[in-house]
């Protein structure tokens, strides 16, 4: 039974399937402090949250089960996505759920600032009849969007409805996109001197921190205003402050801050020419239905050890990408694993090489299978296709992908290469045969055949005749029954290979046994457990 911890107010509608599954056991105590957490943490597979919790490097530490961080909104910067990738904890999040939601607040923000809507609320449920709040119209006013991702474009085609001319920085859009969402593609600059409306949709990153300050307030078109609905830090809320007592800035919306809740004597809180709304971009029924959806689908395919999308801490892949190369993702680790065995040196550089169909993919979901692999026997702890990658990065190990290399009569072909830190090598091929499932094709520089299941006894020695026999009767003397046997040399009367099937594991003591016999060089236990 795995168990998941909701610990941030999630839809419950949205975390149902969650709750349905019976394999899962759903517990949910938003509000825990960190304390609390690392307290209780050690006995979930997963955990669900919002923006308020923030999960920390102890809380994960504490989690040795935690297979999965479930995100139920686009921020990841509350998880310590670092802390998360060493320990092979999958970090997903929902991307796509609240991006019209935060769009649809980012608007009314501009709206609400352009019209003083929440001031002259306050005034008239006062008792106040105070007509005096003049606005000013969105129509023919310059907007500027920084970030141009999903929501920023989404702002950007409503403004556009409005009658705003825009100009929009990001720096993944390209003139194409610019044009066909009626946007000026600018640079910041531009954006900072010649908008009438600022708006900003980026993640709160080291370039993106402040990115709007003093420096650049004292450029602005003076009586401009500016909305803040994605992360609080990206402007400077001092500065902001500043910028409006000097009357440069005529008004400013923020949704975020730059610590959530703030103090009670924020500036923000008593300055009439800047309205506020406690983080609720992504706070309509549907988001918060969407994403927490998203997530739970997300998060149950990880628990089940099933393929799944949106994870933070490892590259996107598209869907059609996966699809081809999940049936090679059992191969790929069972080279690994193999090659983990046969190899007993200080491993320097890793090579894998695809050939024939799968020269035509991008591979790289593939590589951290294997590399799960070859580590996994190594390293204490859990490794992953998560940490995998990372982890090699820790050791010093090179991984070198090549593709569309001989096939050697195969359709498709993975052959991976340890190279030693002394220069010597391990090679160990596979395939996927059509019909037949995963076969080992080479190890070293011998062909073989063999399905990498179960046990496997490899032996290299020297090509002589009865050296078969020998092994057999071995084997048979110490109740090893051999289901198959593979044979495999270059020359004749030279360096030569045995490959075993047995139907169940061997002691040290025959593996010793086999080593003395006459012309063998060495005999390992293969196990794919
Ligand atoms: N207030 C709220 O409740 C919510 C806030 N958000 C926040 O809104 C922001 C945007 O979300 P999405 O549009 O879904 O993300 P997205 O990933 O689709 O878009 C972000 C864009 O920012 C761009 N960017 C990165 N660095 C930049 C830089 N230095 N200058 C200009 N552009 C840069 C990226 O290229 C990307 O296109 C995120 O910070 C997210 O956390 C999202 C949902 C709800
Ligand atoms: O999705 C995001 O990035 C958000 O900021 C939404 O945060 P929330 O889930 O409302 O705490």
């Amino acid at each position: 039974m795995f168990k998941v911890l909701v610990s941030d107010p999630i839809s419950d509608l949205g975390i149902q399937q969650l709750m349905d599954a019976a394999d899962v056991e759903v517990d949910k105590k938003p509000g825990l402090s960190e304390d609390e957490l690392v307290q209780i943490i050690p006995q979930y597979d997963g955990l669900l949250v919002r923006s308020q919790t923030k999960v920390t490097e102890k809380i994960m530490e504490a989690g040795t089960r935690l297979k999965v961080i479930g995100r139920a909104g686009v921020g990841v910067d509350n998880i310590n996505l670092e802390a998360a990738t060493t320990r092979g904890i999958i970090v997903i999040n929902a991307p796509d759920g609240n991006t019209i939601t935060t769009c649809e607040h980012a608007f009314a923000m501009m709206m609400a600032l352009a019209r003083h809507i929440p001031q002259a609320y306050a005034k008239t449920v006062n008792g106040e009849w105070d007509r005096k709040f003049l606005g000013v119209e969105l129509r023919n006013k310059t907007l500027g969007v920084l970030g141009m991702g999903r929501i920023g474009s989404e702002v950007a085609k409503r403004a556009k409805a409005f009658g705003m001319d825009i100009l929009g920085y990001d720096p993944f859009l390209t003139e194409d996109r610019a044009e066909k969402l009626g946007v000026k593609l600018a640079t910041v600059d531009d954006i900072i001197r010649n908008a009438d409306f600022i708006t900003v949709h980026t993640p709160l990153t080291p370039e993106t921190k402040h990115m709007i300050a003093r420096p650049q307030f004292e450029v602005m078109k003076k009586g401009m205003r500016i909305v803040n609905c994605a992360r609080g830090g990206i402007i400077d809320e001092m500065a902001l402050v500043e910028a409006i007592d000097q009357g440069i800035v005529a008004g400013a919306a923020f949704d975020v801050f730059e610590k959530e809740p703030p103090e009670a004597d924020h500036p923000f809180l008593n300055n009439p020419k800047i309205i506020v709304t406690p983080h609720l971009g992504a706070s309509t029924v549907e988001a918060q239905e969407n994403v927490a959806i998203d997530v739970s689908e997300q998060v149950l395919h990880i628990l089940r050890n099933e393929p799944f999308k949106n994870a933070v801490n490892m590259p996107p892949v598209a869907a059609s990408v996966m699809n081809k190369l999940q049936p090679y993702f059992g191969l790929g680790e069972k080279i690994g694993v193999f090659l983990s065995q046969l190899n007993n040196q200080a491993v320097k550089e890793i090579h894998v090489d695809y050939a024939g169909d799968l020269a035509e993919v991008d591979t790289q979901p593939l590589t951290r299978y294997i590399i799960k692999g070859v580590l996994s026997r190594h390293f204490a702890g859990d490794v992953n296709i998560v940490n995998s990658m990372h982890l090699t990065k820790v050791r010093d190990i090179n991984v070198v992908v090549s593709q569309a290399s001989a096939t050697k009569g195969f359709t498709n072909l993975i052959s991976v290469t340890l190279k030693g830190q002394d220069g010597a090598e391990r090679r160990v091929a596979g395939t996927l045969l059509n019909g037949y499932g995963a076969r080992i094709v080479q190890i070293d520089k011998f062909p073989v055949d063999v399905a990498p299941e179960g046990h496997l006894i490899f032996i290299s020695h020297n090509d002589k005749p009865g050296i078969i026999g020998h092994v057999g009767t071995l084997l048979g003397k110490n109740d090893v029954n051999i289901a198959s046997m593979q044979v495999g040399r270059k020359l004749v009367g030279g360096e030569a290979i045995m490959v075993l099937t047995v139907d169940k594991a061997v002691t040290k003591d025959v593996l010793d046994e086999l080593t003395k016999l006459p012309e063998l060089n060495k005999a390992q236990h293969i196990i794919f457990a």
